[in-house]
């Protein structure tokens, strides 16, 4: 996994690194330039017209290296300048020196962008040396360049964004943001969406050797760190190796959530999957889903009662489509105080927790809870922007000792020692009614099947991320949750025959 380490120690994990391998920074820009370019290379062709914007720092210095390397390569560039160059850094005027001559170079001071046509436009203005938000004519320029009809590409971060805090002011909106080695903090707000666009992350070679002397408990997830955690199973396995799992929920009209949250546990694997639902949901699931063995609370319409026995199951998830009556209420609120193995807690669940204090204190170190963004604002109240989110996160977690997922773009993982893994997977493809009921069935078939709680929901998460990411190649914002459920399997192939990130 990469450490997420603050956008001020950068230039401290630079210099340590060059130290080491004796080399010069200037190299190192050469290093996030060729990735860059490898990266830009594979995606477009080069007649495409490319207008790369250069700031004075090393940014805009990565900009000059990447306009170098690119025209080289037989691709149409302009460069554009802005500052003095003069005050420009050592590794900015050492590109700009080599810049070849022929590559049409203006200063944005004496250029009109009105004038700017072009395919392409590249963002090397500032990166994470910014100290102050956008204003006068750099303002002007990046608001300019962001309305463009044009692809647009940052470079590190879009100009203007923080590295680690949510944006005041206005910066670069991209649709592709390429930054080097560990994604910048601030590139998993969920604010800085429109800003980000997709995002990649390049390696440039500073292994994680480096980041040891930074203080950091956030970390970014890579397909190994999946793989590792994945258990072996040898021939003689039978299905209870796999766990038994039991999902709870359901209620007139939301017996689907159910039926999605226990496919989503037999399509990763579950030994036996059991759904205990109110009675309705009875011959709904016994014709849609033989595989699934049904139970049924007294009640036509909801849950009014807890399953008999229910330390047969290895783990039991809770919440999808189940409703928030009292009677529900009450049987989570049993269902918490004594049921001694890992509960997963999602959606109505989470919503009564919010409303109760009396369960809420009934948290405990074998729960998961998955909240989305208005989930978890339920539960903790009302939160000024992401930087607060993480922080009461992570509060909740120390409190409770459970372990949070919050969900969204870059899921987080939050532990109850303060360490946040954030997911690298996923698509806004998944952001569709269901999707949350088939991680809540994911996370419970990976604990039964003997993952800790941690290692379930680093791997639920991951897999149900990339589960998107398969089931939305062709199906773009025609995706459903159950075509994610179907690419389940499929992740844990493409996981292993592949090597990087997705
Ligand atoms: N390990 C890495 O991540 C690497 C990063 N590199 C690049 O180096 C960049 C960081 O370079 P720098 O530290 O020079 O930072 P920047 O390139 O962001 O430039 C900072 C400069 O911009 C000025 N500035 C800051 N905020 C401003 C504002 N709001 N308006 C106008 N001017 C402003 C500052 O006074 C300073 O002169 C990274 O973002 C990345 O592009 C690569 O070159 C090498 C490896
Ligand atoms: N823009 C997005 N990018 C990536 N993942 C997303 C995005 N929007 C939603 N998701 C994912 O989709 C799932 C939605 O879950 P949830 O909101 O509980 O849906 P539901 O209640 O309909 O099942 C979560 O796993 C979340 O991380
Ligand atoms: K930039």
């Amino acid at each position: 996994m990469l450490k997420i380490i603050s956008g001020k120690d950068v230039n401290k994990l630079d210099l340590k690194y060059i130290k080491a391998k004796g080399i010069l920074s200037f190299e190192l820009m050469e290093k996030a330039a060729e990735a860059f370019c490898e990266w830009y290379m594979k995606q477009f062709d080069r007649k495409k017209t490319i207008a790369i914007f250069c700031g004075i720092g090393n940014n805009g210095g990565d900009g000059l290296a990447i306009a170098r390397m690119l025209f080289r390569q037989g691709y149409k560039i302009c460069v554009f300048l802005y500052g003095d160059a003069d005050n420009a850094s050592s590794d900015f005027k050492s590109n700009l020196r080599i810049l070849p001559s022929n590559i049409v170079t203006k200063h944005l001071n004496d250029f009109d962008l009105k004038k700017l046509e072009t395919d392409i436009v590249i963002d090397a203005l500032l990166g994470v040396g910014i100290n102050k938000p956008l204003e006068g004519q750099l303002l002007g320029i990046v608001q300019y360049l962001s309305n463009l009809k044009a692809v647009k590409i940052a470079v590190d971060v879009p100009s203007g964004l923080p590295s680690d805090t949510v944006l005041e002011g206005e910066a670069f909106s991209a649709d592709f943001t390429v930054s080097f080695q560990f994604p910048k903090l601030s590139l998993m707000f969920p604010e800085h969406g429109h800003n980000i666009g997709e995002l990649v992350i390049l390696d440039i070679g500073i292994d994680q050797s480096y980041f040891k002397e930074f203080e950091s408990k956030q970390f970014y997830l890579e397909p190994e760190d999946i793989k590792i955690r994945h258990k072996k199973y040898h021939r003689a396995s039978h299905k209870g190796d796999y766990g038994k799992v039991m999902l709870i929920g359901g209620s007139l009209g939301k017996v689907g959530a159910v039926y999605m949250a226990s496919k989503g546990a037999l399509r990763t694997g579950s030994g036996l999957v059991s759904a205990f639902v109110p009675k309705c949901g009875l011959n709904i699931l016994q014709a849609s889903l033989p595989e699934v063995m049904v139970e049924i609370s007294n009640n036509e319409y909801i849950i009014d009662a807890l399953p008999e026995n229910m330390e047969r199951f290895d783990a039991i998830g809770i919440g999808p489509g189940k409703g928030t009556d009292i009677k529900s209420a009450e049987v989570l609120q049993k269902l918490m105080s004594r049921y001694k193995k890992n509960i997963v807690i999602d959606a109505d669940a989470i919503n009564i927790i919010a409303q109760n204090e009396e369960i809420k204190d009934l948290i405990r170190d074998n729960m998961i809870l998955t909240p989305h963004v208005m989930e978890f604002e339920r539960l903790v109240g009302k939160c000024i922007d992401h930087t607060d989110r993480l922080k009461k996160a992570i509060d909740f977690c120390a409190v409770h000792k459970c372990i949070l997922i919050l969900k969204g773009p870059n899921t987080t993982i939050c532990m109850p020692d303060g360490r946040m893994y954030f997911n690298s997977t996923g698509t806004k493809y998944l952001a569709t009614g269901g999707t949350g009921d088939v991680l809540t069935g994911i996370l419970t078939s990976f604990i039964g099947q003997g993952y800790s709680a941690e290692n379930a929901a680093i791997c639920g998460v991951y897999h149900h991320g990339l589960a998107g990411q398969l089931a939305s190649v062709n199906k773009l914002h025609g995706t459903i949750a159950t075509d994610i459920i179907d690419k389940i399997p499929e992740t844990f192939y493409v996981l292993n025959h592949s090597a990087g990130n997705f």
